[in-house]
């Protein structure tokens, strides 16, 4: 944060001089006032009050242009900082919200925002404006030391009165808006689940819990805006007081022949007086944008220091499939609670691997780890020996297909979402549909390949969904691809097309990895992983494993038969006796 501020140095020592110059001439309607007064009503002269109100007009036209200049400066450093920062940022979202850190939304980027429109904003403006304001009061000592002291003393209350201000509101500020933060994140899971919601009336239910998270960041905002509405007034308050008490110390010195300037050091020392305390002013009545702000810095720095940018590696040359786990260990990003406990299995290039087991037996999370989405806590997967969650995703991503288990389409054509958003290969998107069935459907639409798949693919069914969802993991004919329940939405037709896909892909050298729960890809794997409970029950060529577990199955039966028939006699012998 500190790096991208410092690039916009140039940006405030530029408004920093805007600031000063026009600060400066703010003095001119008093130094016109007083010209008026004292050469134009005593010399009659015509042509030094057009003179002198041309030089003032002048400086008006100066103060706004530079004030503008100063509001277009601190937009273009904004501008600025979202360029440094934009990018970066929209990345981290992505990877804060896979490891489930603070940050894994899109707060970031509204907090990108707050620092945005803090820059052409009245407080940032009256902190370069602070410096001018010791100008202004070493301008009144030098017209008469009690004066300046007196000026001091109005700067040192209003500062207590700014330290007061800061230390009351502040704790109820960030903690408004973090549970502000709470209530719209609440909100917007509550809103992707619209659907289950109104089927069974939940809303009700759900609005009791927002407005509950909403109540609470109200009262937080309501006595911040109380405390900050307090020290606003008392601050506003010392500023009138201020001047009117120098105009009248000014009125007893100069009763007292110690103050010189025949009235006019009088007024200067009340008019200046009340700028040195109009940043302070500022502060106090504009202290919730400040802390708003620094809350939004807090958090955008967390966010870089917790995940650095990544090291530049070496490019690696495209893989050919070889996968291999080394006693994996995995835990849900975020959890210390192992998924995965030692799982070891390896499969060549080209060959297909079915992975079955119970719920909840660890499938879907040997999925993330082997694409990469979950790091894993011990172990390693590989891919042609190269660790799969360290390598640059951008690099390797083309070379992978992935179907989670939800699916996720995007706002966007068949032909985008199919092509990952990159740049739409007619031939190769067309390839894709055709090896999962897709391609004749697609045609029988009026806008064909361009159709609008809508947000989250909403205006497709259920199974045309996952066959997209499949064309894009087949897209671009990927080395390794890794299929989380593929068939679970699809008809007898559509599973027959992705079984035939998976053998075409396999002949041309594709390795698969396939959770199923169906026996219809088992027909078509060479390797079997039997999970339970994160281990591994069973790993090794099809046939063998579903023998063993045929075996299995059938020892278990004859155990089960031998202890029924021991149970029964024993059992007649106890319904005798009663
Ligand atoms: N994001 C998560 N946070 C915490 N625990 C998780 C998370 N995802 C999965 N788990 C836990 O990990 C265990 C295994 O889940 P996983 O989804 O890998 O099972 P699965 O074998 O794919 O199940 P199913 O066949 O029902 O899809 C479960 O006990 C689940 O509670």
């Amino acid at each position: 944060m500190q790096e991208a501020v410092r690039e916009l140095r140039p940006y405030f020592v530029r408004t920093a001089w805007f600031s000063i110059i026009a600060s400066l001439l703010v003095l001119m309607p008093t130094w016109y006032m007083f010209e008026v007064y004292d050469r134009v009503v005593n010399s009659r002269n015509h042509l030094t009050l057009g003179m002198l109100t041309l030089m003032v007009l002048a400086a008006y036209a100066v103060m706004e242009l530079l004030e503008w200049a100063h509001g277009e400066q601190m937009h273009r450093a904004g501008l600025a900082l979202d360029r440094k920062l934009g990018p970066r940022l929209f990345h981290l979202l992505f990877e804060a919200n896979l490891k489930r850190l603070p940050g894994g939304t899109t707060q970031p980027m509204s907090d990108l925002r707050t620092l945005r429109e803090f820059l052409p904003s009245p407080l940032l403006k009256s902190m370069i404006e602070a410096p001018v304001a010791l100008v202004f009061l070493a301008i009144i000592f030098f017209i008469d030391p009690v004066l300046g002291y007196s000026a001091l003393v109005g700067a040192v209350l209003q500062s207590l009165v700014a330290w007061a201000n800061e230390a009351s509101t502040q704790p109820p500020l960030s903690a408004a808006g973090r549970s502000s933060i709470a209530a719209q994140q609440y909100a917007d899971g509550s809103l992707r689940n619209a659907q289950v919601i109104e089927a069974m009336g939940m809303l009700g239910n759900i609005h009791k819990r927002w407005i509950a998270k909403q109540r609470e960041f109200l009262g937080l905002q309501a006595v911040a805006s109380d405390r900050a509405g307090f020290y606003s007034a008392i601050s506003k308050f010392l500023q009138t007081v201020m001047g009117s008490l120098l105009l009248g110390l000014g009125a007893w010195l100069m009763l007292r022949n110690e103050l010189g300037g025949n009235g006019g050091h009088m007024l200067v020392g009340s008019i200046l007086g009340g700028r040195v305390l109009q940043p302070l002013v500022q502060f106090v009545g504009q202290w919730r944008i400040g802390v708003n702000t620094r809350d939004a810095w807090k958090r955008l720095n967390q966010l870089l220091v917790t995940l650095p940018a990544r090291q530049d590696s070496m490019p690696l040359p495209p893989p050919r499939g070889m996968l291999a786990a080394e006693n994996l260990l995995a835990a849900a990003p975020g959890t210390q609670t192992p998924i995965l406990k030692g799982v070891s299995f390896g499969i060549n290039p080209g060959e297909v691997l079915a992975v079955i087991g119970p719920s909840a037996s660890g499938k879907t999370t040997l999925a993330r780890v082997l694409t990469g989405v979950w790091p894993s806590a011990g172990g390693k997967a590989r891919l042609d020996g190269v660790d799969l969650y360290t390598w640059d995703k951008s690099e390797l991503g083309p070379h992978v297909g992935y179907l989670p288990q939800g699916v996720e389409l995007f706002d966007g054509t068949l032909a985008e979402n199919i092509a990952r958003f990159g740049k739409v290969e007619k031939a190769k998107v067309e390839n894709a549909a055709r090896a999962v069935g897709l391609h004749e459907f697609i045609m029988h639409l009026p806008d064909g390949y361009d159709t609008e798949v809508g947000p989250e693919g909403a205006r497709l069914s259920g199974g045309q969904r996952q066959r997209v969802a499949l064309a894009r993991a087949l897209y671009g004919d990927p080395v390794f691809v890794v299929l989380d329940e593929p068939n679970s939405s699809l008809d007898e037709v559509g599973d027959a097309a992705l079984s035939a896909a998976i053998q075409a892909f396999k002949a041309r050298g594709t390795t698969f990895v396939v959770i199923t729960h169906r026996t219809s890809i088992v027909g078509v794997a060479d390797k079997l992983l039997v999970l339970r409970d994160g281990t591994v029950a069973a790993f090794g060529p099809r046939d063998e494993v579903l023998a063993a577990m045929q075996k299995a199955n059938q020892q278990a039966q004859a155990q089960a038969q031998a202890r029924q028939q021991q149970a029964a006699p024993a059992r007649a012998a106890k319904e005798t006796t009663a």
